[in-house]
């Protein structure tokens, strides 16, 4: 029998019997605006920001209430399948968590990636740990537990450090290699700019380069006696964009799967396929890297068509489980959250990502109990999804 999501819901309602009610946010509107006064201002402007007047971020959410499903009556939608087989191994749900650099930062205790982990090891959900990483990576897979845990790579100008990292999340037991397109220089993000603060030039987020071989060879003195010549070299090896003719390379270094991050034209999945990739990621990383582009949902369907049959991974704006829903419906094969579990572990650490997750799956349970959609493969018949006429 799958898992019951909805059953948190059942777990909340029981506790409020004995006078308990929930320590955490259930809504989205909160849980940002909790996350607002627990992070320091400079951290909660950085993960909360995006680029320029913050059109396209504010529009990828609004994106999804341009879509409705419908209901769907007497299908016994009593037991739902949000199980899903990616690369070989069958997840429990759909929903994962997309890489965020700075999520080290944001538990009170500064291990925010091993909490992150921890997390994905109680829910199942699988985690995208950042190239950014506060602990290094082989410290954050040991915490995933049987859960699948993927590798997020900014491809380093420097070759040799790339294999390095990339053998190296090999070696740790990570499932794949998700290679960020969009992010090899930082967007214009005027609310960082106005603080000056960019944590990884501060030194934050570096631990997968200063426990790396290859990249303390670049250095004259090692990172623990110079760190700021650390960060100079770091910021050094960032500002190279890959080309598609990077990609029999990338391809070379690692038997693991590979997805591309940051696709939103059909014309670039079909490149990307080309290319001998195992998925593509439609993204524009929440809107914090172009401004002014169209929102991450429209671009879905070109890519989920274009990609025929290839895994397609989604995020940029999801805030409820009625999205994740949407963008199931719309083709994705699994549904991406930044920002969300991040406010989560501000406010929690572990237990509060673990309470976003399982917020955003058990709405999505109950929705397709309700409305008559018992498995993925229901909700992206022909006729769930409608657009919402324009009010
Ligand atoms: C604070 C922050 C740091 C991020 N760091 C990374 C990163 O290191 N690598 C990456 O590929 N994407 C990064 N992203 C983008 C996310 O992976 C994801 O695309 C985005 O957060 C999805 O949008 P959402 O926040 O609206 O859910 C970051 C996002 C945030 C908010
Ligand atoms: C001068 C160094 C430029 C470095 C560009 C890399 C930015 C990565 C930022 C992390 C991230 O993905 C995000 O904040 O979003």
């Amino acid at each position: 029998m799958p898992p019951h999501f909805g059953d948190y819901q059942n777990e909340i309602y029981f506790e409020g019997l004995f006078g308990t009610v929930p320590a955490l946010p259930m809504t989205f509107a909160e849980l940002e605006s909790k996350a607002r006064s627990a992070l320091p201002p400079s951290l909660w402007s950085y993960v909360a920001g995006g680029a320029g007047d913050e059109y396209t971020q504010e529009a990828n959410a609004a994106a999804f209430r341009a879509w409705g499903l419908v209901p769907r009556m007497m299908v016994g939608a009593a037991h739902r399948d949000l199980s899903v087989d990616l690369f070989g191994t069958t997840l429990p749900s759909p929903l994962f968590m997309a890489p965020v650099g700075v999520i080290g930062l944001c538990a009170q205790d500064g291990h925010g990636d091993l909490a992150t982990a921890r997390a994905a090891a109680r829910t199942g959900v699988p985690m995208i740990a950042s190239t950014l990483t506060v602990d290094p990576l082989e410290e954050v897979a040991a915490e995933l537990g049987d859960t699948p845990g993927f590798f997020q790579l900014y491809t380093p100008t420097d070759r040799d450090l790339a294999e390095s990292l990339v053998h190296r999340a090999e070696a740790a037991g990570f499932r794949g290699i998700v290679v960020t397109l969009d992010t090899w220089i930082t967007g214009w993000r005027p609310r960082d700019l106005a603080t000056s603060n960019f944590p990884q030039l501060r030194g934050h987020c570096l631990a997968n380069y200063t426990s790396d071989p290859v990249f303390r060879a670049r250095l004259p003195k090692p990172p623990e006696e110079d760190p700021r010549a650390a960060v100079v070299e770091w910021a050094g090896i960032f500002g190279k964009p890959l080309v598609w003719d990077d990609l029999a390379w990338l391809r070379s270094l690692t038997g693991l799967p590979i997805l591309l991050k940051g696709i939103c034209h059909p014309e670039d999945v079909r490149r990307a396929r080309d290319g001998g990739v195992d998925g593509v990621y439609c993204s524009n990383h929440g809107g914090r890297q172009a401004n002014g582009g169209l929102p991450a949902l429209d671009a879905l369907p070109g890519v989920v068509e274009a990609a025929d049959g290839l895994p397609v991974l989604f995020d940029s704006g999801v805030r409820t489980g009625a999205d994740v829903v949407k963008a199931l419906a719309l083709g994705a094969t699994a549904v991406g959250v930044g920002r969300p579990y991040a406010y989560g572990l501000a406010l929690g650490g572990t237990d509060g990502v673990v309470h976003v997750l399982r917020s955003l799956l058990a709405e999505a349970d109950l929705i397709m109990a309700v409305d008559g959609y018992p498995t993925l493969a229901d909700l992206r018949a022909d006729g769930a999804l409608r657009p919402v006429r324009p009010v």
